[in-house]
């Protein structure tokens, strides 16, 4: 077991990894609530929400709430019939919310507690290797149809239990998914940790190295977000390979590909425009494609995609302003800058991409 002290500028938080954590809620709940809403999707319940509930009920009235599973659901109708299930079943200021579930139902789950009466408790208790980036940090949100996460908050969560035993029923494609984070997380922090993981495959991780890579990813993100909760700075870097990866998860469809493929094609067009805007060197591009090629990223993916409409769906990013577009790019690993990129400059890079780097 471990657990990691969050201390960001709202409150301070614990994140707790541990096996069959969900099956001893009532040992980690610390405090009374009036009632729970355990809002989950329906993969994950299947496996999950009957422990989940069983060791609840010890501690509080429990209600639930299912969502279709994917990306899909991370929108503003969900989040209604999630507000009108808090309403129906008279959730109050001493309710919690717990967000059981990957990324998008942490991140619904909580923009839910983060505005139902003002305001109140969520836990996240992630069950995917990608959520150990999105359930701590406090982004919370739904996509908009013209781009990712546009309508959310800041809410950080009460507590994070990370039960690293649901991690064995996910498929491959989100164990894909999930290293395109904790890639991110390497290439902001660790280059010993980045070659590391560029000589490993992901279906054959033994769990101490994954749980090795959980708390890195997670120590990476803590040390960022302790400093600049509401990324006025720094936060920025955690945005590596997001420019490009909202425009790709947008044009081609919620959900055509997981967030975190599209993170992997976003870092390896930031490794690019990082040689060619910054002047970096000796970053491992070549390594990086015969990973991503190695463990079926779906790179090829961008080709149908015209670098107009990505430049059009990028200029809606969060860290664009007066239509100028920025871009998280590293001057070497662990030394990450933002820094403006011209439009024409930005189409003429993606076709480069798209014809030379992607193409090969
Ligand atoms: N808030 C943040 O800081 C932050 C950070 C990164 C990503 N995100 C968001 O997270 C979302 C992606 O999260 P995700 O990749 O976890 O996706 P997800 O929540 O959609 O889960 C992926 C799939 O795996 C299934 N699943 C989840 N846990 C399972 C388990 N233990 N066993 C079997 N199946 C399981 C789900 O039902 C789903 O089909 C995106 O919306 C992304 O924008 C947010
Ligand atoms: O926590 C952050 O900050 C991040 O940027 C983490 C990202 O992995 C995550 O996908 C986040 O939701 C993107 O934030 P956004 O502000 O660009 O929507
Ligand atoms: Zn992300």
């Amino acid at each position: 077991m471990s657990q990691l002290s969050i201390r960001s500028q709202s409150h301070n938080y614990d994140v707790v990894i541990e096996t069959g954590v969900r099956h001893q809620l009532d040992k980690w709940i610390t405090k009374p609530y009036s009632s729970v809403l355990i809002v989950t999707d329906r993969n994950v319940s299947e496996h999950y929400l009957q422990d989940v509930v069983t060791s609840m009920e010890k501690v509080s009235t429990v209600h639930t709430a299912l969502v279709p599973s994917g990306e899909a659901s991370k929108s503003m109708g969900k989040y209604q019939e999630l507000l009108d299930r808090c309403i129906e079943t008279s959730l109050d200021r001493q309710s919690l919310i717990i967000a059981l579930g990957g990324g998008m139902i942490g991140d619904l789950a909580g923009f839910v507690a983060s505005t139902y009466l003002r305001g109140i408790d969520f836990i996240q208790m992630p069950t995917t290797i990608l959520a150990h980036d999105s359930s701590v940090g406090g982004k919370v949100a739904v996509n908009h149809v013209q781009g990712k996460n546009l309508i959310g908050s800041f809410y950080s969560p009460v507590q994070v239990l990370y039960d690293i035993e649901t991690l064995r029923t996910l498929p491959e494609t989100e164990l894909r998914s999930g290293y395109g984070e904790v890639m991110k997380h390497a290439m902001l922090s660790d280059s010993a940790w980045l070659e590391e993981l560029l000589g490993r495959s992901i279906t054959s991780l033994e769990d101490n190295q994954l749980i090795g890579d959980l708390e890195k990813g997670i120590r990476v993100k803590a040390s960022i977000v302790e400093k600049d909760e509401r990324e006025q700075g720094m936060r920025k870097f955690l945005n590596l390979g997001h420019t490009l990866a909202h425009a790709i998860e947008a044009e081609l469809g919620y959900g055509e590909i997981t967030h975190g493929e599209a993170v992997s094609i976003g870092l390896l067009f930031a490794l690019q425009l990082s040689e060619t805007r910054v002047n970096a060197s000796g970053l491992p591009i070549k390594d990086y494609v015969n990973w991503m090629a190695r463990n079926g990223y779906p790179l090829s993916s961008i080709q149908s995609l015209q670098p107009v409409a990505l430049l059009k769906r990028m200029k809606v990013d969060k860290k664009t302003v007066n239509q100028q577009v920025h871009f998280v790019l590293l001057n070497e690993i662990g030394k990450a800058c933002v820094v403006p990129i011209q439009d024409d400059v930005l189409l003429t890079e993606l076709h480069r991409f798209q014809t030379e780097v992607v193409n090969v």
